[in-house]
């Protein structure tokens, strides 16, 4: 990535490129990066889409691997330049044990990190989340802040734990030395809640709806106002953050930046009635139907049974307390840092980025029929 070497083609590695946003990325990285000579997709379960993407003009190789298994990630990061790390287990559901949690979202970190020190991989994108920082479990709304809001980050779920762990170890392996004498450039983009193509919660609301007649029930107040961005454009940012981490290395070394986009401020619930309604579906009531109080009754009850069943079945509804609280409290951010460090700027907008949505919610709810 030297300026004597303009014209020399770069390996890149995308872990978890076979999920929501690694997809994405791994696409945009295939139409944005005019360096790329090779694309190492790694992932434990690779997607078949990827047979299609290998008779194009860049090498791509699909490897079939565990962020958890640290030779497997060291054979995967050895000769690449980049490492985009967007591998995760994301469960706020109590599907996995906090324990499994732990172990793919830090160990798995902390191999990638040293997988790059020991072959000389010099630049690391690690995909963190706005949740490292909040909702909290008081419930203090975060209006419209930026990197620097002052705000109690305060975790208890494996989820977001995992999540702060890990992004504390991308950003303090910023400068260590790697193999060949460098030092390695981190950063950590935090998106807030994706939306998008791909978006396996909202084809399972759409398929709720459907399954209820086309109603849905308002269960969180309008007035609470919950981020949420395109997954085509967390993938730029991605793809954007990573080319530029060498030019400027000493601005964007160890940082963290929000990864949002032009997408309304509204509620999780009208939020998504922007891709359900015109997908047919009704939002009903202007408040919500239920009193809270009778909705922490019931996550907490959810959470009961889970705990009670878990012997016999894996009971893993929407709602539990930790759900409930994240959709009950305003989330919101309005940062310039990524736009001032690096270039960022929306690729969609938010025009774009609604009509790609829907066309793909219809499309995935009427293969489910
Ligand atoms: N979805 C969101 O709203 C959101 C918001 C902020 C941050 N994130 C972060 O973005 C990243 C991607 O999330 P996503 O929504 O695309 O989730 P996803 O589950 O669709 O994708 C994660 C991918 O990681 C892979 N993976 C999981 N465990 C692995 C392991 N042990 N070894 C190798 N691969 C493994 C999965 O197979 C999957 O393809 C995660 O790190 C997540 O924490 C997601
Ligand atoms: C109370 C229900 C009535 O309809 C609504 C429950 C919705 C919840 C299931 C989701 C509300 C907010 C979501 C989370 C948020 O968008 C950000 C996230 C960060 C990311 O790193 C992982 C996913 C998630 C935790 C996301 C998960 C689903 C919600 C809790």
């Amino acid at each position: 990535m030297a300026d004597s070497a303009q014209a020399q083609k770069l390996v890149y590695l995308v872990t978890g490129g076979c999920g929501f946003l690694g997809e994405h990325v791994v696409r945009m990285l295939l139409q944005r990066e005019p360096r790329l000579g090779e694309l190492r997709v790694f992932d434990r379960h690779l997607g078949p889409w990827l047979e299609e993407l290998k008779t194009g003009p860049v090498r791509v190789t699909a490897i079939q691997g565990d962020v958890t298994e640290a030779h497997e990630v060291a054979a995967a990061v050895a000769g690449a330049h980049v490492v985009i790390h967007t591998a995760g287990l994301v469960d706020v559901f109590g599907r996995a044990s906090p324990e499994t949690i732990h172990e793919v979202n830090v160990q798995g970190t902390r191999n990638v990190i040293e997988a790059c020190v020991q072959t000389g991989t010099r630049f690391l994108v690690y995909t963190s989340s706005m949740e490292v920082v909040g909702p909290n479990t008081k419930g203090h709304p975060f209006y419209r802040g930026n990197e620097d809001t002052l705000y109690e980050a305060v975790h208890r779920h494996p989820y977001p734990c995992s999540k702060a762990l890990a992004e504390r170890l991308v950003l303090e392996a910023n400068g260590r030395e790697v193999h060949g004498g460098l030092p390695l450039v981190t950063c950590a983009l935090r998106p807030t809640g994706i939306y998008g193509e791909g978006h396996q919660i909202m084809r399972d609301f759409y398929r709720q709806g459907l399954r209820l007649g086309g109603w849905l029930f308002r269960a969180i107040p309008a007035s609470v106002e919950h981020g949420r961005v395109y997954v085509g454009n967390v993938a730029w940012m991605h793809v954007l953050a990573a080319r530029e981490l060498e030019r400027r290395a000493a601005l964007m070394g160890g940082q963290v930046y929000f990864c949002y986009d032009g997408s309304p401020y509204k509620s999780y619930e009208d939020f998504n009635m922007e891709f359900l309604g015109p997908c047919g579906l009704q939002l009903v009531g202007a408040r919500p139907l239920l009193p809270y109080w009778l909705l922490v009754f019931l996550a907490a009850l959810n959470a009961l049974l889970q705990w009670l069943l878990r012997p016999l079945v894996l009971y893993a509804p929407l709602l539990n307390p930790y759900t409930l609280a994240v959709a009950n409290t305003t989330f919101t951010v309005s940062t310039d840092k990524a736009q001032r460090h690096f270039g960022y700027e929306p690729l969609f907008s938010w025009e774009d980025s609604r009509t790609r949505t829907i066309l793909w919610v219809q499309a995935a709810g009427s293969s489910a029929q």
